[in-house]
């Protein structure tokens, strides 16, 4: 797993730290891990034009001494700088090694300097940033953009919340972040993530100075030790029953790819039950399924057999009947997953207390919303601010419903009141296309059928879903049937990465 820390928890572990060296002593070992990741970058240090894009914090300071090192390996270093003051012991250690310290004004010259440069690099803020990037440092950023020279961030890209991932106004596109002493949330989370590039992390000797994570990223060794049935896991989950209370007349699809997602996943039997026509559907597709036609549909009766846990929702409808079947569901003792129009019935003003259900709740709970439907869960933010800040309002929702959330969307979070944040790194706009989500509930349905707890179940069955999304084609755009065809995929690339001597980064 990766790491995440908030500012307030680096800041103090490295207040911690600094107590204990010499003055400088972490700056220095930031700058040298950056300069070496930049000198990476380049065909020569030698002759290479490098722009330092600085501002008046640390931030500057790391990169003007990154750019002294750039510079006595004969690198021709410039930097502009923004904001009040610059780190004087940066700015007089550039200039002792013959290159430029002077402030940035939009001149033509200035503009010629990143157009002409082979490499920037930004110093304009780091954990130190508040708020949209103020002038001149926006300026700075777009012509940045517009320059053709890879851009490499320092701890992160300037104008996005390191905390959050939030991005208000301009911020800088990263190529490459080289980020110090842990990653920062911000860095694993759209909007933010979408900036940063590639993420390296350079060791300033924080670690032992840093408690649990904030935010963990698994890597496809982390999901290989997860799955139900591979190696030493092999008799810690029973292949479970998981039914599935998904589709309707109006989205009978709903139900072909929720018991596919589950089927493909791997699951002892799937139970399902709806309307007949739906019934007959899934039937032609997964013959395996055992059918139970449901009309009405408000039978809590689940089956022949005991169900391990239960998905309810995806394409289901909102009427009175589907409500009762929601609420029978809720109050099973099972593991239960509440998708799309039953997260809708949940945020209803109907007085029947789904919500309150689901708080009520003593066996694990897991609420699959994307943007919207969590906005309307939470009832007083629209889907915007969701976006903007996916993991705040992830955790909001499961402190609220006191349960674990999988927000969907650009950057998948989990969240559960007494755990952790996880996020989801195999995330890809190819699965942006409608019934995705259905596939996404089977497949963590099967998970915690198998008995894998909830958040782990969650986690596991986004990642699988993404990585699904790009083997079913290679990268090519997918349906969400194709996606069905990527999960054994998947699956056997986890398995992989799980063998010793095999790892994968995730
Ligand atoms: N604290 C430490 O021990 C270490 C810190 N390091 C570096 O220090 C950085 C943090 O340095 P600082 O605390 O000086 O903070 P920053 O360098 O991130 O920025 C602080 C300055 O930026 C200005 N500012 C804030 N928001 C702005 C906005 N939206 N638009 C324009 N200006 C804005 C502030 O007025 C302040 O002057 C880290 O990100 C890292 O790069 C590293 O050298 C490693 C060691
Ligand atoms: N821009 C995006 N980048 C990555 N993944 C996305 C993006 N948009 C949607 N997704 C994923 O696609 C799936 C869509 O699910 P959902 O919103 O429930 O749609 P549907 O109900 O049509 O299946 C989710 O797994 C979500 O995380
Ligand atoms: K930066």
């Amino acid at each position: 797993m990766l790491n995440a820390h908030t500012v307030d928890v680096v800041r103090e572990a490295e207040g911690a730290l600094m107590a204990r060296l010499p003055e400088g002593t972490l700056m220095r070992r930031a700058a040298t891990g950056l300069a070496v990741e930049c000198a990476r970058l380049l065909p020569s240090v030698y002759g290479a034009r490098i722009v330092l894009m600085v501002g008046s914090g640390d931030n500057g300071g790391d990169a003007l001494y990154a750019g002294a090192g750039l510079a006595r390996r004969g690198a021709m270093v410039r930097a502009l700088t923004a904001g009040s003051r610059v780190h004087d012991a940066g700015a007089a250690a550039l200039r002792a090694v013959g290159g430029r310290v002077r402030a940035f004004t939009g001149s033509g010259a200035d503009g010629a300097d990143l157009f002409g440069a082979d490499l920037i690099v930004d110093g304009l803020l780091g954990i130190g940033g508040r708020g949209g990037l103020r002038e001149p440092h926006a300026e700075l950023a777009v012509q940045a953009a517009n320059a053709p020279a890879p851009v490499v961030a320092v701890d992160l890209p300037s104008g996005i919340d390191a905390d959050t991932g939030e991005v208000a106004g301009h911020a800088v596109r990263a190529d490459l972040t080289v980020t110090f002493g842990t990653h920062k949330p911000g860095l694993f989370i759209d909007p933010g993530s979408e900036r940063a590039g590639r993420v390296r992390l350079v060791d300033i000797g924080l670690g032992p100075e840093l408690p649990g994570s904030d935010v963990l990223r698994p890597q496809a060794v982390d999901i290989a030790g997860l799955l139900p049935g591979s190696g030493a896991e092999a008799d810690k989950y029973r292949r479970g029953v998981l039914a599935i209370r998904a589709g309707s007349d109006r989205f009978r699809g709903a139900a072909v790819l929720a018991v596919g997602g589950a089927l493909r996943t791997g699951v002892g039997m799937v139970k399902y039950g709806g309307p007949e026509r739906v019934t007959d559907q899934v039937l032609a597709r997964w013959p395996e399924t055992v059918a139970v036609p449901l009309d009405p549909r408000r039978s809590t009766d689940l089956g022949p057999g005991r169900a391990a846990a239960v998905v309810v929702g995806s394409g289901r409808g909102t009427d009175s009947g589907e409500a009762d079947e929601l609420e029978a569901v809720l109050d099973s003792d099972l593991p239960v997953l509440v998708d799309a129009d039953g997260l809708t019935l949940m945020s209803g003003k109907d007085g029947r207390g789904l919500a309150d259900r689901v708080r009520d709740r003593s066996a694990p709970t897991l609420l699959t919303p994307h943007a919207g439907e969590l906005a309307r869960l939470l009832g007083d933010v629209d889907r915007g601010d969701v976006e903007a800040r996916r993991l705040e309002h992830a955790r909001r929702a499961a402190r609220s419903f006191g349960c674990a959330v999988l927000l969907k969307g650009s950057t998948t979070v989990i969240a559960h009141p007494d755990a952790p944040a996880v996020v989801n790194p195999t995330g890809t706009p190819l699965l942006a296309s409608a019934g995705t989500g259905d596939v996404l509930s089977g497949a963590v349905g099967a998970l915690l059928a198998s008995g894998v707890p909830v958040v782990e179940a969650a986690l596991c069955g986004a990642y699988l879903h993404g990585r699904a999304a790009r083997l079913a084609h290679g990268g090519a755009p997918i349906s969400a049937s194709d996606l069905l065809d990527g999960l054994p995929l998947a699956i056997a690339e986890a398995r992989r990465a799980g063998r010793p001597g095999d790892h994968h980064e995730g």
